[in-house]
Order: C-alpha cells, then sequence, then structure tokens
C-alpha cells in the first residue's frame, strides 16, 4: 500500500491561506486584508475581505487615503472582518476561531467580541502603534479573547488558475 502524503499543508497554513486568497478580492489599492472564520472542529464558516458595502460601486467610490472624510475611503469600506461575521448566515458563531491578515481594529473588536468569536490568529500588525489597534486589543483582552500571532512556514503556495 502507497503511504500518505506528508507534504499536505497545515490547518493553520490552511485557514490563514483562505484569509489571504480572500484578501485578493479586494480592490484597496493600499491595503487588502482577508478574513475566515472557522469552527472549533476546523471548519470552515465564512470569509470576508475589505471593500464598499453591496450596491455601493467600486468605480464611483473614492478609494484615496487623503482628503476630506466625505472623500477618502474610510467612511465607506466595510472590513474583512466585519464582512466574513455578516457573511455568516448560519446561526451562532460561539466559540469560533477567526484567521485575519490584519490585526483587527476597533470596531471590529466589538463585532468580533459580540459574535462569541474567542480566538484570533493574525498575520500582521502593521496598525499596532495606532489608538485603534491599542483600544482594540484592550477589549479583546478584557473580553476574553484568545491573541494568535501567527507564525509563517515561509511555504510558497503557486496555484494555476
Ligand atoms: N483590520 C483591518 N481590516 C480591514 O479590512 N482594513 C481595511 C480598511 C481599508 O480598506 C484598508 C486599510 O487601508 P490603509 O489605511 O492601510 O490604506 O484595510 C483595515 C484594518 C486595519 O485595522
Ligand atoms: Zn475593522
Amino acid at each position: 500500500m502507497s503511504e500518505k502524503r506528508e507534504d499536505y499543508i497545515s490547518w493553520d497554513e490552511y485557514f490563514m491561506g483562505v484569509a489571504k486568497l480572500s484578501a485578493m478580492r479586494s480592490k484597496d489599492p493600499n491595503t487588502q486584508v482577508g478574513a475566515c472564520i472557522v469552527s472549533q472542529d476546523n471548519k470552515i464558516l465564512s470569509m470576508g475581505y475589505n471593500g464598499f458595502p453591496i450596491g455601493c460601486s467600486d468605480d464611483e467610490f473614492p478609494w484615496a487615503r487623503e482628503g476630506e472624510p466625505l472623500d477618502n475611503k474610510y467612511f465607506y469600506t466595510t472590513h474583512s472582518e466585519l464582512n466574513a461575521i455578516l457573511n455568516y448566515r448560519g446561526g451562532s458563531l460561539d466559540g469560533a476561531k477567526m484567521y485575519v491578515s490584519l490585526f483587527p481594529c476597533n470596531e471590529c473588536a466589538k463585532a468580533i467580541i459580540q459574535s462569541g468569536i474567542k480566538t484570533i490568529v493574525y498575520a500582521e500588525d502593521k496598525y499596532k502603534a495606532t489608538a485603534s489597534v491599542i483600544a482594540s486589543k484592550r477589549m479583546l483582552r478584557t473580553a476574553g479573547v484568545q491573541l494568535v500571532l501567527y507564525k509563517s512556514t515561509g511555504r510558497k503556495i503557486e496555484i494555476e488558475l
């Protein structure tokens, strides 16, 4: 009998890979973020990426980072984490895990806590010095959400599409 394959991807690589693949759907020219929500028994429940709400055209709303609040993206974008939570239509997310390519902001932190997600596995934390992320960590830690920095295995995957 032939032996089983040994170079299959791990659960962590699988879920962070799905989060990063989701991020590739984002139209944001500066930062693409992806999230993948997983049940306690390793089933994918939902995914999301950052973008404008349904019906708000990617070609009409602004992608700029600067300028007046009404003329830049920040009032209009839905973050990947919130999209992943809202995309889930199956009931409770109690005890679920979220894999996300960038640490969640304070607004998403509130949604994560309220939805019952108990663990966040994040790949990057490039805005860690901002008030938003400091406030986010304060709430998440106080609420008992486990924060896990994803350790890259360095594996590169090429997929023909
Ligand atoms: N955790 C996050 N999830 C997200 O989906 N985002 C989104 C909002 C914007 O579309 C983009 C950040 O844009 P910028 O400020 O790096 O050009 O990423 C941002 C953060 C940061 O907290
Ligand atoms: Zn957010």
